[in-house]
């Protein structure tokens, strides 16, 4: 029995409901696998991120890190409930613009946008870029003369902090690929050539030290940092950040083995450092922003399979497998990622059988849960896996020609499809037959 799920979530028939439909309805109108979103819990979790910062009378802007999941629908229920959006490449950014994303709340990141990009974004008036090297300070200031224009910009830097998470997944340490380093002056370097340039408008320092990060410990060095770093700066240069942006990295519960604090905690922990510590070095309080992407879309989505076939390695061990796999959800193969299933039909059944949960991929690491406890299962039964709404679906692929899932939101009882399942025709749309000729 997961305790990711809720009482409330069982209907009278003992089948799982998200969103107030019937997991099996879902499963059955839709077709798996599915991936499907309670868009009330998206809608919670900003909420709850914002109250902490009403509640601290702080300003500040709770911008959604949109590579967790990043489709138009996603985009327009982000800005009904008055959150900002990061953007890392010009896909994201033209999702974003095709769900009527308020430009101004987007900030730009990533680490090698190209000029073509950065044209993109200063057309159509993107917020804030957030500049990550040398090369993109040059390209962003030939943009903005080519187009006579000025936008704000926040500079990204290396606080030095090495987050305890994966190694694929950690971002802030010295070595990392992401942003300006401190500790060789490189970011003193990048300010002074930003505040030299009339076209940027600097607003503020950013820091991001990983994802999925359980300990408080990383953040609030990262938050002392950056204050650190914006009193020196006031006193080497006369200029003071108005925004000290943390970045997400906000862990969240996949398996019972976990046990973070609520997302909005960390932010509350992150809030009242930085006051400490700014009136400690007599700075004006700066708003403060933040980046978090798992803790929004991550709880809210569920993963729907059906069961197929299994193997039985007698005195060995078993193999369950589903309809999907590595395609929908590499986060297992990619980082050892540790997820639960339930059976839909029954998800607090006793369990009574541990498995390898595998999916249909031609890869023997294609395993979506190493060490699944389960209920005896048949094959056509459907299982959720829980907690799949970040970084499953946004980096999901079409390896071995299969076609991404179809994605469906759920609300009040409510379910409707917003990103459409991948046909066979879908997969060859952009193929060209070869004419050697
Ligand atoms: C700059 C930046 N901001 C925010 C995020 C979101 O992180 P998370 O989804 O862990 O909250 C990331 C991803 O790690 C990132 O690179
Ligand atoms: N994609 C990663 C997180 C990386 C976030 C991007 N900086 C994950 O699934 O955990």
């Amino acid at each position: 029995m997961s305790e990711q799920v809720s009482n409330q979530q069982i209907n009278d028939e003992g089948h799982l409901t998200i969103g107030g439909v019937d997991a099996l309805a879902l499963a059955k109108q839709y077709q798996t696998p599915l991936a499907v979103y309670d868009v009330s819990k998206i809608r919670d979790q900003i909420r709850r991120f914002k109250s902490v910062f009403e509640d601290n009378g702080v300003d500040y802007a709770v911008t959604y890190a949109s590579k967790a999941f990043a489709t138009i629908a996603m985009y327009q229920v982000v800005d009904q409930e008055g959150a900002h959006i990061d953007v890392v490449s010009g896909g994201e950014l033209y999702t974003a613009l095709q769900a009527n994303f308020p430009a101004a709340n987007i900030s730009f990141h990533g680490n090698n946008k190209s000029y073509d990009e950065l044209e993109m974004a200063i057309e159509n008036h993107v917020g804030t870029i957030v500049l990550d090297n040398f090369h993109e300070i040059e390209q962003l200031s030939d943009v903005l003369e080519k187009h006579d224009a000025s936008v704000q910009v926040m500079m990204r830097i290396t606080p030095g902090i090495s987050a305890h998470t994966h190694e694929y997944i950690q971002t802030g340490q010295e070595d990392s690929k992401f942003g300006f380093d401190l500790k060789t002056g490189l970011a003193d370097k990048a300010l002074q050539q930003v505040l030299a340039n009339n076209r940027m408008n600097m607003i503020g320092i950013h820091a991001h030290i990983g994802s999925q990060i359980f300990e408080l410990n990383g953040f609030q060095m990262a938050a002392e940092k950056l204050v650190d770093i914006a009193a020196e700066w006031r006193a080497k240069y006369d200029y003071q950040p108005q925004v000290i942006n943390v970045g997400g990295g906000f862990g969240i519960r996949y398996t019972k083995d976990d046990n973070p604090l609520a997302p909005e905690a960390f932010v509350d922990a992150i809030v009242k450092t930085i006051k400490q510590r700014a009136t400690d070095k007599g700075l004006t309080m700066p708003a403060v922003w933040i980046e978090p992407g798992r803790s929004i879309a991550g709880p809210a989505g569920y993963t729907l399979y059906t069961v197929g076939g299994r193997k039985d390695v007698e005195g060995l061990t078993s193999y369950l497998t589903v309809d999907g796999g590595m395609g929908d959800n590499i986060r297992p193969a990619l980082y050892q990622a540790e997820y639960e299933a339930v059976l839909a039909s029954d998800p607090f059944a006793k369990t009574t059988e541990t498995v390898h949960l595998a999916g249909k991929y031609c890869e023997s690491g294609d395993i979506l849960i190493d060490q699944a406890h389960l209920p005896a299962t048949k094959p056509g039964d459907v299982l959720a896996m829980l907690d799949t709404g970040a970084y499953g679906y946004s980096m999901a692929s079409n390896y071995n020609r299969n076609g991404r899932p179809a994605v469906v939101f759920v609300e009040n009882g409510k379910s409707q499809v917003v990103v459409k399942r991948e046909t066979y025709a879908d997969l060859t749309r952009l193929d060209q037959a070869y004419d050697p000729e």
